[in-house]
């Protein structure tokens, strides 16, 4: 005997209450619209968590609504548009169980039909209540007779179906949950996709976030082959809260740290987390990826990544995404104003009256018109800042480990000395590439002029730090800003550095891309990259990954196949592909040295040996089916 699926329909098929939609529509004008539509909602709910009875909430709603015939058609309009998100995409399993599927509802025929005829629910198999109208046509009442119109009327409709074989009943109300309680229905799940109504879910057999967990814990044809809710994100180090939203709101559940954590914290926290974000604090090492046993993706919600370890996320199939642009502009305009404070020893004077005393003076105080600005980097950060300190009059001259094209009239200069012995100004924006460790030292520091400045902004471990504290003592440089240290605290409090103390040294704490907009735009970047690969499998812009971008199909089924970039392995996965007669609609791949990255459309069904059968492939890294 198969199961037999009975659906709610307010707030479960469809987002919404349909009778509060209604409200919302008739009411419109009334003077005191929203108190109504306030009134009726608590009706609503007193009825749905069994507080009042049922057909007081009826009653009392319908009285309220003063509604007309002629208003059930612009709300069936209405209600199409808010049928629930996971409903909507998995009409498939609605075709293929139609025989099995009914909708038991305190709601009304006249608009609940209309809708589910559409996902193959017949009216014979809709079982509601049905509005009276009065001569004029207004809604005046309900049919009394029927079961659904009394106090835990779903259980008497139940009984009378005499429904055989497991009954399961999906809703997100108490009114559903009686009918199990009663023992008529042989499970209750809590379906908590629109609302999460406490009463009903503390009861549930399950509570189910959306039609894909329900269809997956049944086995059952679903849109997506593992649910959303199942994808595990954790994010550290403060990431902004939009993020969060962002990826919630797709339906993922996402855990949010403030802090970033040590390697053995790390190493318990990532196993079964899907997705880690991260920003520059955290070391995501060998043995950090040795425990995350169901990684997918790493998120740096920053623009360095050898915080990483690329190599062996790539070998381990773990796709890494950055935000290279999000936060440059902060930067720049930090290194602007940090250039310009020290020029004129701002923060010395301002020192000095905060400790009571006035000191005004000329001395060390200059404008930076016309001074030679250093730049070493010419990259996404130093580029702009080219742009910007030339329209304050600066002359620009910067130096690139790359050939890169002047913007202005920057001039760029053949070797790092050349630039160092010119400027009036240094400032370090090169990358965060371990190789550029004690770039700037004793030796550097000496072909600056004497009284230069230095702004690094750029990694801590690119300046030594002592070379620079007995520069700047000696009067070899003239001041400097630091934002970057070779050693940073994983979250705030106490640190010691040993320029602390020193005139005409202005530090931050790593604040150069800690703006609002610059979180933002990278809460919105990163997150965006995560969800096209999980949804679609695109690894666009991904940093240490082959780059393929495809959009979704319909009607199909996608397989993902990470493998080691050897000879033949293509021949052996469509071979799989082949024996078990699966038909390739379309197929890309893309790789690099080391590895492959594949994504095959199949447009029909398939036996799930071939799933097996795909991972067993020699060289295979990681396989995963999307939908
Ligand atoms: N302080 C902050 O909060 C903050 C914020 C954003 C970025 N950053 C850091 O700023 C730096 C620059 O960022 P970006 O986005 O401009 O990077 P980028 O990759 O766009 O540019 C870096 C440039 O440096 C050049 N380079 C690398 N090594 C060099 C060397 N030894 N000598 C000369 N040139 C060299 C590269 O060729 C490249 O053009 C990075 O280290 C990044 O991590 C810091
Ligand atoms: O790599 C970066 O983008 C900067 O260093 C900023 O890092 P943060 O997000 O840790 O401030």
């Amino acid at each position: 005997m198969g199961r037999k699926y009975v659906f709610d329909f307010d707030s479960t098929l469809t987002r919404v209450e349909a009778l509060d939609v209604l409200a919302e529509m008739t009411l419109e004008g009334r003077s005191n619209r929203e108190e109504i539509i306030e009134e009726i909602q608590k009706i609503t709910n007193l009825g749905i968590d069994g507080d009042i009875s049922f057909t007081e909430s009826l009653e009392r709603r319908i009285k309220l609504l003063n509604a007309h015939k002629d208003d059930l058609g612009p709300l069936v309009t209405e209600l199409r548009q808010k049928i629930s998100k996971s409903i909507e995409s998995n009409k498939e399993f609605f075709e293929k169980f139609s025989d099995d599927i009914y909708v038991i509802s305190c709601g009304f025929k006249e608009f609940i039909v209309p809708i589910v005829e559409e996902y193959n629910i017949p009216k014979d198999r809709v079982y509601a209540n049905t509005f009276e109208f009065n001569e004029k046509g207004e809604i005046i009442g309900f049919d009394n007779d029927n079961v659904l119109s009394q106090h835990n009327g779903k259980i008497d409709c139940l009984k009378q179906m005499n429904l055989d074989g497991e009954v399961q009943v999906i809703g997100d109300g108490y009114s559903d949950y009686v009918m199990r309680e009663a023992g008529i229905a042989d499970k209750f799940f809590a379906y908590t996709e629109n609302v999460h109504r406490e009463k009903a879910a503390s009861n549930a057999d399950y509570i189910t976030p959306n039609l894909d967990e329900f269809l997956f814990v049944n086995d059952l044809p679903r849109n997506i082959s593992y649910p959303k809710n199942r994808i595990k994100i954790v994010l550290l180090e403060n990431i902004h809260q939009d993020a969060y939203q962002l990826l919630t709101d797709e339906g993922f559940s996402v855990e949010l740290i403030k802090h970033s954590l040590p390697e053995e914290e790390l190493i318990e926290k990532i196993k079964g987390v899907h997705v880690l974000g991260i920003r520059s604090k955290t070391q995501v090492t060998k043995k950090v990826l040795a425990a995350a046993d169901k990684l997918l993706v790493v998120g740096a919600f920053c623009i360095g990544t050898t915080q990483i370890d690329l190599e062996e996320c790539k070998s381990k199939g773990v796709v890494v995404f950055n935000a290279p642009y999000s936060n440059t502009r902060s930067v720049v305009e930090l290194a602007i104003g940090q250039i310009i404070m020290l020029m004129r020893s701002v923060f010395q004077r301002s020192s000095e009256i905060h400790s009571g005393q006035w000191n005004k003076t000329a001395a060390n105080s200059r404008e930076v018109r016309g001074k030679n600005l250093g730049i070493v980097g010419y990259g996404n950060i130093g580029k702009q800042l080219s742009v910007l300190a030339e329209a304050i009059g600066m002359r620009v001259y910067y130096y690139d480990v790359d050939d890169k094209l002047a913007l202005g009239n920057a001039v760029k200069c053949n070797t790092l000395e050349d630039l160092l012995s010119v400027s009036d100004v240094v400032t370090l924006h090169i990358d965060d590439n371990k190789a550029n460790k004690n770039f700037i030292g004793e030796r550097e520091i000496n072909q600056m002029k004497k009284g230069a400045m230095l702004v690094n902004l750029s990694r801590g471990f690119v300046v030594d730090i002592e070379a620079l504290v007995v520069a700047l003592k000696s009067g070899q440089i003239g001041g400097a800003a630091v934002d970057v240290y070779p050693e940073e605290p994983r979250s705030n409090g106490d640190f010691i550095t040993g320029l602390q103390g020193l005139p005409n040294v202005i530090l931050t704490p790593h604040v150069g891309g800690s703006t609002e907009e610059a979180q933002r735009d990278i809460a919105d970047f990163v997150p965006n990259k995560i969800m096209d690969y999980i949804n679609s499998g695109n690894t666009v812009d991904a940093v240490n990954f082959p780059n393929i971008r495809l959009p979704k199909q319909n009607k199909a089924h996608r397989f993902l196949h990470i493998h080691k970039n050897v000879p033949g392995i293509m021949a052996k996965i469509n071979e799989v592909l082949a024996k078990y007669e699966m038909n390739i609609s379309s197929q890309y791949l893309s790789t690099d040295n080391e590895v492959g990255y594949v994504i095959s459309d199949l447009d029909k069904e398939y036996d799930k040996e071939v799933l097996k059968a795909l991972k067993e492939v020699d060289n295979t890294i990681k396989f995963r089916v999307l939908y």
